[in-house]
């Protein structure tokens, strides 16, 4: 959409309105999520969404670097550090990184075929990269704005740990500890990168670009997890 230069800006409240107003297209209610919570995924499934969402989650601090890099604003490099490390843990065998990789071998996998990365798909693949390059090509604002998908992946976490241990019998609660321990990180950050959003995007045309950089994002879990459900029906 292009505005005239001198649209007048929304309210933060209309901003946060419209931002929040993405929900829908959240992958929250994607069909292989709304199965996956309902127990209905086979256990070839599951370890092929496993092995798939680990290469999300390994570009992650990649992501969040490149943002760092393009950032002159000291106070969001030294908020947005944390983020690195928590998925890379202060030392190896630690961090978010090693908890998804004990999810995936609950699941069933072997550790070598998750670190190989051989059952991740195409478009799988494609997707996570378009994220990485949006955050090292985009101005940083846009780039932390795409991120906002994590305002809405608390509740969704909080189900998916219920729901995950009352339908899959083989998944004990310490296996998810993925979740269990990343429910309250992930919205804490939400509203952090909310109100960064919020106090830097001040023209009109800055909060359009991070509506669309958050459109974005929410068309780059979606596509995963279309790839991810095509991948699983091969078996
Ligand atoms: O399990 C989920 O549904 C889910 C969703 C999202 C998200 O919405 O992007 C993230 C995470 N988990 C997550 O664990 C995580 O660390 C994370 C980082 C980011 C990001 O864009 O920087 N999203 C998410």
């Amino acid at each position: 959409m292009s505005l005239p230069p001198s649209a007048a800006p929304m309210s933060s409240s209309e901003f946060i309105a419209a931002l929040r107003g993405l929900s829908h297209r959240y992958w929250g209610t994607h069909p292989f999520h709304v199965r996956m919570h309902g127990g209905g995924l086979s256990e070839y499934e599951l370890k092929i969404w496993a092995a798939n969402r680990w290469y999300y989650q390994c570009v992650l601090p990649q992501k969040d670097a490149a943002i760092i890099s393009n950032c002159p604003v000291p106070e969001i490099r030294r908020e947005w550090l944390d983020r690195i490390a928590y998925h890379d843990g202060a030392k190896a065998g630690d961090g978010g990184i090693e908890r998804w990789l004990r999810l995936c071998t609950a699941v069933g996998l072997g550790r070598e075929e998750v670190l190989d990365q051989r059952h991740v798909a195409p478009g799988v693949r494609f997707a996570v990269d378009a994220y990485v390059t949006f955050a090292r090509t985009k101005p940083w604002l846009e780039a932390v704005a795409s991120g906002l998908t994590e305002m809405f992946a608390g509740h969704l976490m909080q189900r998916r740990v219920a729901d995950m241990l009352a339908n899959y019998s083989w998944i004990a609660r310490e296996d998810l500890a993925y979740f269990t321990d990343r429910i309250d990180k992930v919205s804490g950050e939400g509203k952090g990168t909310l109100d960064i959003v919020v106090r830097h995007a001040v023209t009109r045309e800055q909060q359009e670009k991070a509506i669309a950089a958050l459109s974005f994002k929410t068309d780059v879990l979606w596509s995963m997890l279309d790839a991810i459900e095509r991948a699983a029906a091969k078996e």
